[in-house]
């Protein structure tokens, strides 16, 4: 057996030299085309990294934090409205039902605090207690005239939940007195394509049909029910409880229902202040992109909106360590506010602990620094109210409760902040800012950008 093969072997050997020649010349023609084809491939690789890496480097990713309500979203859309002021007007239809929710939202919770207060009132014995008791006397009894307009209302607080639950994808959700959550990038649901978008935008042609039509049986109900609304807001124990401060509306509800008039109207489209208003929680990390131009190039922006509330910040961690720059907000404002999360910590000690966490972040350490001291407007509004810091920071001792004093000893007090826990010793850009103000806005946000895109121009090292 193996003698015939070994024969076998040699008779055949020199067809196999032959064989063997030929596979050589056709390996080495293999070869040659093999190592141009790697060649090519390797161009085309180093070609369309050095493509990535441009894209990369004309890229300049924004965080926007913050605590919940501090005003991250309303700064994107201002952002939005400057750079990318198409995608507004595109998505405006599209803010109707939130702006219906807010009003809504607004209503039940009135009617839910005036049902506590009448019922409680003689149980109620603290100073504030008999205080209101003495502010609502003159009123006589409001009961049934109040009850009457409950009984108007009810077909539009009734629409509370099922709005809420359209806008968060179908997810059936219980109003509370602490609000109702919706889920990041709402308009994933509503907003038809458009360029300049939020990431997770499907390529639908506008909002589906039980949007559209919980959102028009809306407003109809809102339509009958206007009078309703404006003289609850106007009642007299309405004014009486929110002056008081007994009833914990939302900051853009008195703006909401003093418009409730025109909002009604059956062609209503949200106006540029209303969809800065609106408030709608965010939840998780909204991307947002646009395109900024600075000196001839071109820079693409990504903006990443988060949720600030407690329990959403663990979700910004994975955005940090690229993180061109973070413009950190604090609204100053929040000075007599506690954390719905946590009702025992202050809104600006929360502010000011969370920036140090910022500022002391290894991941954070070559991110440009912003800092905007916000709602500096309703900031004034509580100081002339006569609302007294010291109240509430006793830290703050006698100083004047004026708004120079007051914007200055928390801006101070931020520095400081940074001073001691800024983990690169970078420099820190701080602002007042209004962000219902477009105009003031629209200026910093000039400002800020090219400041931003400067120090990512200083980084990377682009022209
Ligand atoms: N008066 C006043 N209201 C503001 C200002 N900035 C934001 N708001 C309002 O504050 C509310 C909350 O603002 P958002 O932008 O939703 O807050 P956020 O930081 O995104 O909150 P989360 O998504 O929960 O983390 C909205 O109703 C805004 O209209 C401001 O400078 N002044
Ligand atoms: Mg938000």
């Amino acid at each position: 057996m193996a003698q015939r093969v070994s024969h076998a072997h040699s008779a055949s050997e020199p067809i196999m030299m032959q064989t063997f020649d030929n596979t050589e010349k056709k390996y080495q023609f293999y070869d040659e085309d093999a190592t141009r084809i790697s060649k090519e491939i390797d161009e085309e690789i180093k070609k369309d990294s050095a493509r990535r890496k441009e894209v990369q480097r004309r890229q300049v990713k924004v965080m926007l934090l913050g605590q919940a309500e501090s005003g991250k979203s309303t700064l994107q859309k201002q952002f939005q409205l400057y750079y990318a002021s198409q995608a507004l007007d595109h998505e405006r239809p599209l803010w109707r039902p939130v702006v219906y929710f807010n009003i809504i939202k607004a209503v039940r919770m009135i009617l839910d605090e005036l049902d506590f207060e009448l019922s409680n009132l003689s149980l109620d014995q603290t100073i504030e207690g008999e205080a209101l008791v003495h502010a609502l006397a003159p009123l006589g009894n409001v009961s049934s005239e109040l009850s009457r307009m409950r009984s108007k209302l009810l077909p539009l607080v009734a629409m509370e939940d099922s709005l809420a639950s359209e806008l968060n994808n179908g997810v059936s959700i219980t109003g509370n007195r602490s609000g109702v959550y919706v889920r990041a990038g709402w308009q994933a649901l509503v907003t038809p394509l458009s360029p300049n978008r939020s990431r997770t935008l499907p390529g639908s042609g506008g909002p589906p049909p039980a949007v559209a039509h919980v959102t028009n049986l809306a407003s109809r109900t809102l339509l009958a029910a206007q009078n309703e609304v404006d003289e609850l807001w106007k009642h007299p124990a309405v004014r009486i409880l929110v002056n008081n401060r007994r009833v914990r509306l939302d900051e853009s509800a008195p703006f909401f229902l003093e418009n409730v008039r025109r909002i009604a109207e059956p062609d209503y489209l949200p106006s540029t202040d209303d969809i800065l208003n609106v408030r709608l929680q965010t939840l998780g990390v909204a991307e947002h992109s646009f395109d900024i131009d600075l000196a001839g190039t071109r820079y693409n922006w990504l903006m990443y909106d988060v949720g600030g509330a407690r329990g959403q910040r663990h979700a910004w961690v994975p955005y940090f360590d690229d993180a061109t720059a973070i413009i950190f907000l604090a609204p100053i404002s929040a000075f007599d506010q506690y954390l719905e999360e946590d009702a025992r910590t202050n809104r600006v000690d929360d502010s000011l602990q969370l920036f140090t966490a910022i500022c002391s972040n290894k991941l954070l350490k070559n991110s440009h620094l912003v800092l905007m001291l916000n709602k500096t407007d309703l900031l004034k509004k509580k100081l002339a109210a006569g609302i007294k810091v010291r109240k509430f920071i006793t830290s703050y001792g006698d100083r004047s409760n004026s708004y120079s004093e007051v914007s200055e000893y928390f801006r101070a007090h931020f520095i400081q902040v940074h001073r001691r826990h800024d983990i690169s010793r970078r420099a820190l850009y701080a602002h007042f800012t209004s962000m219902l103000d477009v105009r003031a806005t629209q200026s910093i946000i000039i400002n800020v950008g090219e400041a931003i895109i400067r120090s990512h121009i200083a980084k990377t090292g682009l022209a």
